[in-house]
């Protein structure tokens, strides 16, 4: 029978088409057995019904495949078989049309006249029905991508999301600032007392909150602070705030750029008797072990990068120079920790240690751990192990590295004598937050908070007041400024302070604190505080 063979030959022709079908989809053969046995059941069942219509329309009366007598078969979407029919409902089915008007778009309803044009006509029909099948497959996913895509934009711009407008607010402000950064060539000033801020780039998890960044560096010593604020009558509002500081870093600033404008210039101090003293200040986060230890590849921290490592550098560098080679110097390091009111050693196993002030009033660390180092990898190595020692005592609850001071010191010994002729101490401070903390209700944080708090109170004061020549400094009234009181006396001591900033939008409050803190420390004023209306 023609209309067999041609409906045989139609089935064959799926078969590559299927075939395709299970490419574009990317599954296995497997999986997708059952999903291609059922759309061939769907097409055959869909053949027989129009091989039955076009069989009424020229009274033949027709077999089915297995030579029964063709029935309509309503399908699920699965292709199953739901009811069978007889042969009047074939009648309805096929004057109805609504198979047709179900399964395929108008344009490829199964037409009446197929027959007569042969078996070719037939099979190109079914050729073009599965292909509408396979784009409407296509169709629907596309339209599924878009409204998925559509719906995210919606959800962000529906959240009320005041991150959005405030950042559009910021990016305004932004363009009537002119940018001239801290570059290179830009003179490196002496100071006695430097204060400087780095701002660090934005971290993944504020670009995944979708954090504005409220921090501007709009040229080499200042720092404009967008402030988000909303009034009673939900009027948003930025409070900008322009600080001024001895240097300011923007994101792009790598370490080494940090280090040329902040601690490399007291390298010298300790070859001419003097003190010299690095701290690196600011919230949890913001980057202070990264600019004292060294940027981090990974997980693994790439000590010559960091301050400490590159001051070690130096300091090597100046003992080889013909200026104070003949000093014939050797140098020491040690590494020490300071939680509340205590000091641990880190080169010795974290062992407490006790602080007692000599008859000269010189201020001791009994016991502490100082070694003689020969070059920058023995000085690394030293900082190595004084941090795996600081980072195990992470989960005990009386250390964690951003709830204590690390102090890590260099020292210059004269031949033949045991008098310190130089030191330089780099400090990577506590978290200031934790100071700020008056929400916990732990009395160990509370406890560690208050011990943070005074710290950084007592130790804004010794520097202002090794600022101002002559007065009072009330070292006493912290364990850090106790143990860095040779630091804050004496005409040769210098100092530098770092205030690290995060700058998304949610540690504005932090940014702003270490900003007020800093501009304490040294009083460059404040410039401006403007407010500015959406
Ligand atoms: N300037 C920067 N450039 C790139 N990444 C930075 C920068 N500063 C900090 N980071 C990254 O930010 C994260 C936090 O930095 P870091 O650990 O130095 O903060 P911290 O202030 O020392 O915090 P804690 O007080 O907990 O020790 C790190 O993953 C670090 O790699």
């Amino acid at each position: 029978m023609p209309e067999l063979e041609s409906l045989i030959a139609g089935v064959d022709s799926l078969e590559p088409m299927l075939e395709t079908i299970r490419q574009r989809m990317q599954i296995s053969k497997e999986r997708t057995g059952s999903v291609v046995d059922t759309v061939s059941k769907v097409i055959q069942r869909r053949l027989e019904v129009n091989l039955a219509c076009s069989r009424l329309e020229y009274g033949d009366t027709g077999r089915s495949l297995e030579g029964n007598a063709v029935a309509p078969v309503a399908l699920n979407s699965h292709g199953d078989q739901q009811n069978s029919a007889t042969a009047s409902d074939v009648q309805n089915v096929a004057t109805s049309d609504c198979i047709g008007k179900q399964r395929f778009p108008k344009q490829h309803q199964p037409k009446m006249a197929s027959a007569q044009r042969g078996d070719g006509a037939r099979k190109k029909n079914v050729v073009i029905q599965f292909e509408q099948i396979k784009k409407g497959g296509e169709d629907r996913q596309q339209r599924l991508k878009k409204t998925k895509e559509e719906k995210q934009v919606f959800k962000i711009r529906s959240k009320g999301n005041p991150h959005l407008e405030f950042g559009a607010m910021i990016n305004e402000y932004r363009k009537s600032i002119e940018f001239h950064p801290l570059r290179e060539s830009d003179p490196v000033k002496d100071y006695q007392i430097a204060v400087c801020i780095r701002k660090r780039p934005m971290n993944k998890k504020e670009l995944n909150r979708e954090e504005p960044d409220v921090i501007s560096v709009p040229c080499k010593d200042e720092i404009v602070v967008h402030e988000p604020k909303v009034k009673v009558d939900l009027t948003k509002f930025l409070e900008n705030q322009r600080f001024r500081f001895d240097y300011a870093f923007d994101e792009n600033c790598s370490n080494e750029l940090v280090y040329k404008y902040t601690a490399k210039p007291l390298v010298r101090t300790i070859f001419e008797r003097g003190m010299a003293t690095c701290f690196a200040y600011g919230q949890t986060g913001s980057g202070k072990t990264y600019t004292m230890g060294g940027d981090f590849q990974g997980k693994t921290q790439d000590y010559k990068k960091g301050i400490y490592a590159m001051a070690a550098e130096d300091i090597f560098k100046y003992l080889k120079s013909s200026e104070y080679k003949d000093l014939n110097l050797r140098v020491s390091a040690s590494y020490f920790e300071i939680y509340n009111s205590d000091v641990f050693d880190l080169l010795a196993n974290k062992v407490k240690l006790r602080i007692l002030e000599d008859g000269d009033h010189q201020v001791n660390i009994v016991g502490l751990t100082d070694i003689l180092v020969k070059s920058v990898d023995e000085v690394i190595e030293l900082i190595k192990l004084g941090n795996i020692s600081r980072a195990s005592g992470k989960t005990s609850a009386n250390s964690n590295s951003s709830r204590s001071h690390a102090v890590f010191q260099m020292s210059l010994w004269a031949p033949d004598s045991n008098r310190v002729h130089g030191t330089f101490s780099l400090i990577d401070l506590a978290g200031n937050e934790r100071g700020a903390d008056r929400t916990s209700a732990n009395k160990q944080t509370t406890l560690e908070g208050a011990a943070i708090n005074k710290s950084l109170l007592v130790l804004k004061e010794c520097i202002r007041a090794l600022g101002k020549k002559g007065s009072h400094i009330p070292f006493r009234g912290s364990k850090i400024t106790q143990v860095l009181r040779d630091s804050f006396i004496g005409e040769r001591s210098k100092t530098c302070m770092i205030g690290m900033i995060s700058p998304g939008m949610f540690s504005c409050e932090h940014t702003l604190n270490t900003l007020r803190y800093a501009d304490r420390v040294k009083e460059h004023r404040l410039i401006y505080k403007e407010q500015r209306k959406w």
